[in-house]
């Protein structure tokens, strides 16, 4: 079954979760207990609406520093940041995700030659290599779309190293079934276990810090035997540059003043969070979850998606009391536009990615005709310029960025 991808259950896990958002986080979120029929207690699993932008990072910070100081919150605050952090790093390193598409889909192509990949390839995504615990997390990414954050960082560090498997077809792997599959989160964090993000330091998977953190799962600790204990970090040629962030303007009323459409996508599929100063005369809807890989994307991740950006549309259309419309994948943004009769587009930041890959050669002519307004909230624009390296620069920036945007919990 795919899981409630509406605002109300976003708001919902948030009310259930925020009671253990501080001092309890910090000590138990390492510890991956397993699927839980009524969420798990130790981690938030806010992501899938996170990314899809039903809920957004502000209102979240806003109610845990409202239930908690924040030094006692600091953990899931930092937390929360480095989903900020890793989307303005890869804002200004695009051809990491370029190169990435890339290069999957050479691995794709270069497995699709060779017998023995296939095999090996399918008993890792199967859940039929024999070691366990890895077995266990590929059963239940492909059921739940969702895996907990250490289960992630054992499972492509086992990918990588002990079965030796090209990082690109494990991060696809994870964007075909998560349901949160973030261009900037995924692929950062494959690069980051590899030893790629921060060059020559990379993530080696260890039996027993999986047993130890494993051993709440209703079947007991996970075993995880064979793993390589050495395996040296990857390297590769490429020295990615920064390029200068070229955020757009700041949206006034006067912006919105003429009639506009609103655009709902992949990562911005309720408008609440937008917080627009005027109304749309009309929401087009674009969901593209198909665009997240060549492959096969999962019926939960695929559900989540389409779900969020359609009860998005029936949601702002009752809120704004518009019509709204379906902009599917190879109509006309132009035509669909021009039957309407409305001739301005207000567009969420499309950050680098597949939703972005998917929608902006129909946008561009649009911003080119000045058509298009760019939404981008005050949370990415003040923590954005801040990502230029490691996490570092983001965390000691992290007090002066809530108190720019006026997050403080009502203090
Ligand atoms: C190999 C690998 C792939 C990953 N792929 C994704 C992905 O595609 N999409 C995605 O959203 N996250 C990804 N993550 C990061 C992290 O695992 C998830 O965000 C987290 O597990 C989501 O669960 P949660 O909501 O319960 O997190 P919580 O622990 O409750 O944290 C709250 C929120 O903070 C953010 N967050 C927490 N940890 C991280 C982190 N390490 N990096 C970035 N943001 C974080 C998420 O938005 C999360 O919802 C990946 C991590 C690894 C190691």
């Amino acid at each position: 079954m795919t899981p409630n991808s509406t605002r109300a259950a976003a708001l919902a896990r948030l009310a259930q979760f925020l009671p253990a958002a501080g001092r309890r986080y910090a000590e138990t979120r390492n510890a991956d207990d397993g699927p839980a029929s009524g969420g798990r207690s130790n981690v938030s699993e806010l992501s899938p609406w996170l990314h899809a932008g039903v809920i957004g990072e502000p209102e979240v910070l806003e109610a845990v520093l409202g239930q908690h100081s924040p030094r006692a919150a600091e953990k899931f605050i930092a937390e929360v940041f480095w989903r900020i952090y890793f989307k303005g790093y890869l804002e200004q390193r695009p051809a990491i995700w370029d190169d990435y598409c890339t290069g999957r889909d050479g691995a794709l192509a270069a497995m699709a030659r060779n017998a023995g990949l296939q095999r090996a390839y399918a008993e890792a995504t199967e859940g039929r290599t024999g070691i366990e615990a890895f077995d266990a997390w590929a059963q239940e990414l492909a059921e739940t779309g969702y895996l907990h954050n250490h289960a992630r960082m054992w499972f492509a560090s086992i990918w990588i190293f002990t079965l030796k498997l090209n990082w690109r077809l494990g991060a696809d792997f994870f964007l075909r079934h998560l349901m949160d599959g973030d261009a900037a989160s995924n692929t950062l964090s494959w690069r980051w276990v590899a030893g790629l993000h921060t060059k020559g330091k990379h993530y080696l998977a260890r039996a027993d810090n999986i047993a130890r953190y494993t051993s709440g799962r209703p079947g007991g600790a996970l075993r995880a035997d064979g793993l390589a204990e050495d395996a040296e970090p990857l390297s590769e040629p490429q020295d990615y540059g920064r390029q200068k962030l070229d955020l757009p303007a700041l949206v006034s009323a006067g912006d919105l003043a003429e009639p506009f459409a609103l655009l709902l996508h992949d990562e911005a599929a309720h408008h609440a969070p937008l917080a627009l100063p005027t109304a749309p005369a009309m929401v087009v809807a674009a969901a593209r979850p198909t665009a997240r890989s060549p492959g096969a994307v999962g019926a939960v991740a695929s559900g989540f998606a389409n779900g969020a950006v359609a009860g998005g549309m029936a949601e702002a259309a009752t809120a704004f009391g518009c019509p709204a419309t379906e902009w599917r994948a190879g109509e006309s943004l132009a035509a669909l536009l021009d039957e309407t009769g409305v001739s301005r587009i207000a567009v969420p930041y499309l950050p680098t990615g597949w939703t972005r890959d998917a929608l902006m050669s129909d946008i561009a002519p649009l911003a080119a005709q000045g058509r298009v307004v760019t939404i981008l909230g005050n949370l990415d624009r003040a923590t954005w310029p801040h990502a230029k390296a490691g996490f570092f620069g983001v965390a000691k920036a992290i007090d002066g960025v809530l108190a720019e945007c006026g997050i403080t919990g009502g203090a």
